[in-house]
Parts: C-alpha cells; structure tokens; sequence
C-alpha cells in the first residue's frame, strides 16, 4: 500500500512537472504574441506614415498656409520655400520631415506616440532618445530595419528610413545617397492595454493546465492503482494455484512427490516409454523394521527419519529420475531411460547409502536404517504401469523374504 502511495505521488508528481512546463511554454508563447501583435500594428502605422510621405515627395513642392503652428521650416534651405499665392497670401513648403513632425506633434495628446529621429538630425528635436540611437545603430550595423520591444511602461516600435530618390532634393547637402540608412520613425503605445490582454490569455491558459493537470492526476492515478490492484490479484491467486499445486504435487512430510503425483508420473512415464521404446525401471523402497524405530524413539522421531532419508535418497538420483511416496514407510523410484542393469546398480548404491546413512534425531541419537528394494523393468516387452507396479512390489516381497537391506530384481530372484 505504501508503495501504491509513492508510485501514485510520483504520477500526480510528473504530471505536475510537464504540465508546469507546458503552462510554462505557453505563457511565454501568449507574451511573444502580444509583441508580435504590436509589431503588426507598428508595421501598418509606418507604411501609413511612409506612404503621406512618399505622396509628399513625389509632389516635388507641397505648400500650406503660414500659421503659429505651422510656421516657415527653419530647417529648409531652399530658395522657394515661403511664396505668395495670386490671392497675396503667405504659403510655405511642407517637405515629408516636417509634414512626419507635424503630424507626431497632433499626437502627443492621445495614447500613440509616433517621432521621426536621426543620428544626424536636421533639427535638433528629432534626436533620438536612448532606446532610438542604440537601434538605429544595430540597424546600421546588422542591416535589420526593424525592432519592436517592451521598454518599461511601452511597447516601442522602431523602422528604418533609407534615403529614396525623391529625398535627395532636401537631404543631398547631408551627404547621403540613395539606399542610405537616414533615420526612423518610432512608435510607442501604453502596455497597460496590451499587458491587461496578456493576463486575461495567461489566466485562461492558467485555468486550462489546472484542469488538465487534475485530469491527468486522475486517470494516472486510476489507471495505476486499477493496474496494481489487478496485478496483486493475479500474483496471489497464481502463488495460491502454486501452493495449492505443492499441496497435490508433494507429500507433507518428506517433500517428495505424492503417492497421487507419482502415479501421473509413472503413466506419462510409460506412454513415453511406449511411443519412444526407451526403456523405464521402477524401484520400490521399504524401510526395514521401521516400526522398531517407531516404537523406541517416538512417531515424531520417526517422521524425521522418513524426511531426512526421503532427502538423501533424492540427493542420490540423477535430475531426470523422480521419487515419491508411495506410502507409510515405502517410497518408489522412477528411472525414465534406465536399463534393468543401470538401475540394479542405482538400487544396491542407494540400499548402501541407506544402510551407511546416520540420521541424528533431536535428543541426540543417532538412527540407522536399511532398504528393501525391489526392482522391476521394461526393457523390450510393453506393460502396462499397474503391471510394473506389481512386479516391483513382488521383488520387493522377495527382498524382505530373504533377510532385507538388499535389492531384489523381477524375473531373476
Ligand atoms: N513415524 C511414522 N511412522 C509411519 C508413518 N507411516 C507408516 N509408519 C509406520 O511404519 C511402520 C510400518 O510397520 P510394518 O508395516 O510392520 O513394517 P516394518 O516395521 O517396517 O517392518 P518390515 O517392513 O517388515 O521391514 C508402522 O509402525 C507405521 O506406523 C509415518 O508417516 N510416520
């Protein structure tokens, strides 16, 4: 359960760490957007600005009335630039710098803010503040002709002017020539407005993630616990299945196959031996005089003989071989593709071990005992398991008639 809990932290944990990045991700996607959104808006207003300005040029002289705001441009050196129309009033030419500054000035009381700047200026008050200069001189050196960015309490906007054709009748006496960067015109609106849209899109992402951070806790944490609580299921009705299968399969006391098991064995055993003709020996064991130990040192002593000799006859018998108890005191021995010889020899080395074999019980005697050991086989003729059963049984009768502690061999006692 404890671990179910730290496996389900660490999914609501993980899905915290990549919805936080995303949320992450995305908050800094909607902050590129607003300066991408107003460097749309600084594109149009310069192409606006640009365009007054290029209709100014191509007019080659634009002339308006003298008035207190619209006074001669002391910045413009040309020979007609203040006229008399055929009316007598004064008129004075408009060149795109002026109409630009004019136009900025009209804005100055609305949120827009728009100047045309130079790092040379004709006119002192188109200099550049800080933010100006250092652009215009990344544009001449990067190339680029454009920069927008939030500065403090403003979005600015920044774009380039190269000195057209048209130009060269006001700015020649600067030294520029055609396709020179001669300045810009910068915008700049409060970020007050764009900042408000920004949150409004951050709180709506914000509640998004939270959404979906909770969903995904949840159906990880469903989908896990479902999983572990199916697996727990599956292990433990699989340990049952092999528990219980110990149970069938093996007898309490020694540990060796059941009397039940053994018999399946001998049956698949012999269906082998029938399609291969390999030849099968079976040995029946039985202790000698066990009662005796019974009677002298106790049933509980007696049980411990028969499991420590049940582990040391198994000791002796190769991989292949199987043992069970076939009852009480009597074990049988299967020997799958052992020859009648082969397995008289494995019966005399296990009769000796037997009879070599000293089992310590707990009050600290030592116990001996002997095996009888009848022995039959199936090397050429087919029989059927009950047969075979019967016939080490009789040797086994044979062996404990002629004196016990030996092995008695079917058809040759
Ligand atoms: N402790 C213990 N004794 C058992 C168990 N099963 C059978 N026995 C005993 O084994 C003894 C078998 O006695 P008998 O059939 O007379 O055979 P024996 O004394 O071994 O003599 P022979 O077989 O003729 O050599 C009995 O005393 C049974 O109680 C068991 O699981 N535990």
């Amino acid at each position: 359960m404890r671990r179910l809990t730290i496996i389900n932290f660490l999914i609501v944990l993980g899905c915290a760490l990549a919805v936080g990045l995303s949320w992450q991700i995305n908050h800094e996607a909607i902050e590129a957007v607003a300066l991408k959104l107003f460097r749309a808006e600084g594109r149009s207003a310069f192409t606006l600005i640009q365009t007054a300005r290029h209709w100014n040029a191509i007019q080659g002289k634009v002339y308006v009335p003298v008035s207190a705001d619209t006074p001669p441009n002391p910045y413009l050196r040309t020979p007609d630039r203040d006229i008399t129309d055929n009316l007598g009033r004064r008129l004075t030419q408009v060149n795109p710098a002026y109409m630009t500054r004019q136009i900025s000035e009209l804005l100055q009381d609305s949120d827009v803010q728009m100047r045309i700047t130079s790092l040379d200026p004709i006119n002192p008050l188109n200099r550049p503040d800080g933010w100006e200069a250092a652009s215009l001189r990344q544009f001449e050196i990067s190339g680029e002709l454009e920069r927008v960015e939030r500065v403090q309490d403003r979005y600015r906007y920044i774009s380039g002017l190269i000195v057209q054709r048209e130009c060269m009748q006001c700015h020649e006496d600067q030294g520029y020539r055609v396709g020179d960067l001669r300045g810009g015109i910068s915008f700049s609106v409060p970020a007050e407005q764009v900042d408000l849209l920004v949150s409004e899109m951050q709180q709506g992402s914000s509640r998004v993630h939270a959404l979906v951070l909770m969903l995904l806790s949840l159906i990880g944490v469903s989908l896990f616990s479902l999983f572990y609580l199916v697996r727990g299921r599956l292990q433990a009705s699989v340990m049952a299945q092999a528990e219980l299968q110990q149970l069938v399969e093996r007898d309490e006391l020694t540990g060796v196959l059941s009397r039940r098991a053994l018999m399946e064995r001998l049956f698949t055993e012999m269906k082998r031996r029938s399609r291969y003709g390999q030849p099968l020996s079976l040995l029946m064991l039985d202790l000698d005089h066990f009662k005796r130990v019974n009677d002298r040192y106790g049933h509980q002593a007696g049980d411990l003989v028969l499991k420590e000799l049940a582990q040391m006859l198994e000791q002796h018998l190769r991989e292949v071989d199987i043992i069970g108890r076939y009852g009480g005191e009597e074990f049988t021995v299967l020997l799958p593709n052992t020859a009648r010889l082969q397995a008289e020899r494995l019966a005399q080395r296990l009769c000796q071990a037997a009879a070599e074999y000293r089992i310590r019980l707990h009050g600290g005697d030592l116990v001996q005992v002997t095996l009888s050991i009848g022995l039959a086989s199936c090397d050429t003729d087919l029989l059927s398991a009950e047969t075979l059963l019967a016939r080490a049984d009789e040797a086994l009768y044979v062996a404990k008639q002629r004196g016990r502690n030996r092995v008695s061999v079917y058809g040759q006692d």
